[in-house]
């Protein structure tokens, strides 16, 4: 479970994120989307706790982010878009020190599995120089997994993947929603988002346009139209403008 109550998050005299709030609830996958700079990642990284929110109270798993954060961390995972990876480790090595930071008892049978599943199980002893870029996100998804997080945070996840790589990322997220995960993610792959979300937030501007089922949103923005699709959603609630 996510609860964001009234997140703001300024930087110096600038708001990147104005009194948001939402809900996601256990097997939801909220997709949030918005123009270049609405505030997707800032949001993100204020509730994975990776910067200080200004104001408002976010709750991960019924652990409050200010006041139990390693409670609320250790119930999280976040994925960045642009992994950082360590050097000087290998893909075998990457998934044993995030086991002994998370205190992941008998991480290999829960490794071995993952890296399979991502199918980097054949670089296994390859340093990170050595992988693509799609892989190197699978790394980090694989270390991300590791310590069986029950919300997930995902920034745009889908970026650098191949087709395949896309099929199986969505596969793997829909499954852990099923099996009662909360997730988030951002994308501007509409149409993939489309497939994955049971529900949406845009955002611009740093402020809440709406949210909801993709029904209740594509419902909001129909003008009576049946079948109207998010990237049409999409460009009529935020004027197709960009900030
Ligand atoms: N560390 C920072 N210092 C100052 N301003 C920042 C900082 N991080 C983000 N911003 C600003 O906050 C706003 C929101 O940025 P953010 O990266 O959250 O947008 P986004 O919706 O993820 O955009 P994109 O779709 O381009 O990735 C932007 O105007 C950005 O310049």
């Amino acid at each position: 479970m996510i609860e964001v109550s009234g997140l703001t998050k300024r930087f110096g005299d600038f708001t990147a994120v104005q009194e948001l709030s939402f809900t996601v609830r256990p097997g939801e996958v909220l997709g949030l989307v918005g123009p270049n700079g609405a505030g997707k990642t800032t949001t993100l990284r204020c509730i994975a706790g990776i910067i200080p929110a200004s104001a408002g109270q976010l709750r991960i798993a019924g652990h409050d982010l200010a006041i139990q954060p390693i409670a609320a961390k250790r119930a999280l995972a976040f994925f960045p878009d642009e992994p950082r990876l360590f050097d000087y480790l290998t893909v075998r090595q990457h998934l044993a020190f995030v086991a002994r930071i998370y205190g992941v008892a008998d991480h290999a049978a829960i490794a071995e599995p993952l890296l399979a599943e991502l199918e980097i199980a054949d670089k296994a002893n390859e340093l990170p120089g050595a992988l693509s870029r799609g892989m190197k996100q699978k790394l980090a998804i694989a270390c991300g997994l590791l310590h069986s997080p029950s919300v997930m945070f995902f920034d745009e996840p889908l970026t650098g993947l191949d087709p395949l790589g896309i099929r199986r990322m969505k596969d793997s997220i829909l499954k852990r929603a099923a099996a009662g995960a909360t997730i988030v993610l951002s994308s501007h792959l509409l149409h993939l988002l489309e497939e994955v979300c049971s529900h949406v937030l845009i955002l611009k501007q740093g402020e809440k346009i709406c949210d909801g089922t993709l029904a209740e949103v594509a419902q909001r923005f129909s003008n009576g139209e049946p079948d109207v699709s998010l990237e049409e959603v999409f460009l009529r609630a935020t004027g197709g403008a960009e900030r």
